[in-house]
Order: structure tokens, then sequence, then C-alpha cells
């Protein structure tokens, strides 16, 4: 019964897919999985989207998650606000999404709210973001990071901004993690724990996305420290 939010260093990181692989877990130990997207942009009405994809690798109903909630859509790929007010289209405010995570939370084991880019991006009304969701359902956030040169910093600047709030941070899960991670990505698997003081809880391996349902939840489970996961649910 508890609501995680899942925000990145930025987009494009590899939130959804671990998203979807975390949800995949979840319900592998038995727990009822719901995922919201608040906002979804730079996708047609009723086509595609970070949902869509969830729903692709993990499954809907009784096997699956349990329920996707998705509160607004615009058009333009940009910052929900931004894209919200271009498109002159109502903003989404901050209660509609603490209020439907807070639903989720009560009627789910576990709730994944996935924000839009990284976690500072402003969601709609009154510039409020993933962050200000956080401190209001007392969640924790789980930070997807890409593996490469750079991201110690990005992470480092993250998890300061969530302490700085008084929100924990749950976790840090690369998001693509290569056959063959350079230098830098095989220094980063110590230097990000000791740098943010966060532990490194899941590793996606690159591709997976491409993996048909039954292949990507049977393995989804093992891309995450298993005792961290047990904590979740
Ligand atoms: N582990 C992975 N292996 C291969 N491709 C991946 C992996 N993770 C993400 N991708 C690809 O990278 C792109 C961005 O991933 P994803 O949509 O999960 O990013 P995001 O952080 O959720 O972006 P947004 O901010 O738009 O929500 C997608 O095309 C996705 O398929
Ligand atoms: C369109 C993209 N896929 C995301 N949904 C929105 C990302 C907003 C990023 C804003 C920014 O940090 O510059
Ligand atoms: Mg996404």
């Amino acid at each position: 019964m508890s609501a995680l939010l899942v925000t990145g260093t930025s987009t494009d990181v590899g939130k959804t897919i671990a998203t979807a692989a975390l949800a995949a877990a979840a319900r592998a130990s038995g727990a009822s999985v719901a995922v919201c997207k608040p906002a979804q942009t730079g996708e047609a009405p009723g086509v595609g989207g970070d949902l869509a994809v969830v729903q692709r690798l993990v499954g809907v109903g009784p096997s699956g998650i349990a329920a996707t909630v998705e509160l607004a859509r615009y058009p333009e790929p940009l910052a929900p606000d931004t894209a919200a007010r271009r498109a002159g289209m109502a903003e989404l405010t901050r209660t509609q999404v603490v209020g439907a995570a807070r639903q989720l939370g009560r009627d789910h084991d576990l709730a994944l709210v996935e924000g839009a880019g990284g976690l500072l991006v402003r969601l709609g009304a009154d510039g409020f973001t993933l962050r200000d969701v956080a401190v209001d359902l007392g969640a924790p956030v789980l930070l997807v990071a890409d593996p490469a040169l750079g991201t110690l910093n990005h992470c480092a600047l993250t998890v300061e901004a969530l302490r700085s709030a008084g929100v924990r941070c749950a976790g840090i899960v690369l998001g693509s993690w290569p056959d063959e991670p350079d230098l830098a990505m095989r220094c980063n698997l110590d230097d990000l724990p000791s740098v943010t003081g966060v532990d490194l809880v899941g590793r996606i391996p690159a591709g997976v996305g491409s993996l048909d349902r039954a292949r990507f939840t049977a393995q989804a489970p093992g891309w995450f420290d298993r005792a961290w996961l047990a904590s979740l649910v």
C-alpha cells in the first residue's frame, strides 16, 4: 500500500522501461501494481505513450498490472506545463496528481508514478514538479540514471534536490546497461553510491525494451537488488 515516484536524470534515460521492469518484478512477488503517468507529452490522443509501453511489456489484468492511469496528454514533446500552455489546454494541478497517486497507493500494494523528464520538470499549474508530489505524499523517489560519463553530477544534483526537500531517494537504477560497459560506466558502479550516498538498486540491460512479454517479465526480477525489491512490497 505505497506509492513510489520514478524520476530520471533527464528525459530518455529509461524511466518507462525501468518502471515496466519494476512493475513486472513486483507482480512476480505477488504484489498488486498500478502505474500512473500524470503527464504524457509528445503523443497524439489515444496513441502510444509510456503506459502503452508498460502495458505491452508487462500486460494488464489478473496476471499483469492492475491499473494504469494517465491524467493529461499534450501534443508537443515538451515539458508538460509548456506543452499545455502552447496547446491552450488545461494544466494539471498538484492536487490532481497527489490525489490520484494517493488513491492508487491505497488500492494497490505498489503504485508507480512516472514523472516527465527529470525531477524538476514542471508538470502543470504553478510550476509544480514530481518533487512537490513526493513531498505531499511523503513518498520516496526512485532515480533512473544514464550509466555513462556525466551521470555522477546529474545524480548528485537530483539527490541533493530531493534531500533539500526532505524526500528520500529510494535508490538509483541504471536505465540501459550495455554488454560492454566503458571505463566510466564501470567506475560509476562504485562511484554513484559513494558520491550520492544512495544505493544502486538495479541495472536494466540494454535492449530489453524489445523483449516479448514472457521474456521481459521472467527476466525483470533479476535486474534489481533482491533485498531492495523485497523491501518494496
Ligand atoms: N534498457 C533499455 N534497453 C534498450 N532501450 C531502452 C532501454 N531503456 C530505454 N530504452 C529506450 O530508450 C528510449 C527512452 O526510454 P524511455 O522511454 O524509458 O525514457 P524515459 O526516461 O521514460 O523518457 P520520458 O522522459 O519521455 O518519459 C526508448 O526508445 C526506449 O525504448
Ligand atoms: C517529450 C519527452 N519525451 C518528455 N515526455 C518530456 C521531457 C521534458 C524535458 C524538459 C527539460 O528538462 O528540458
Ligand atoms: Mg517515460
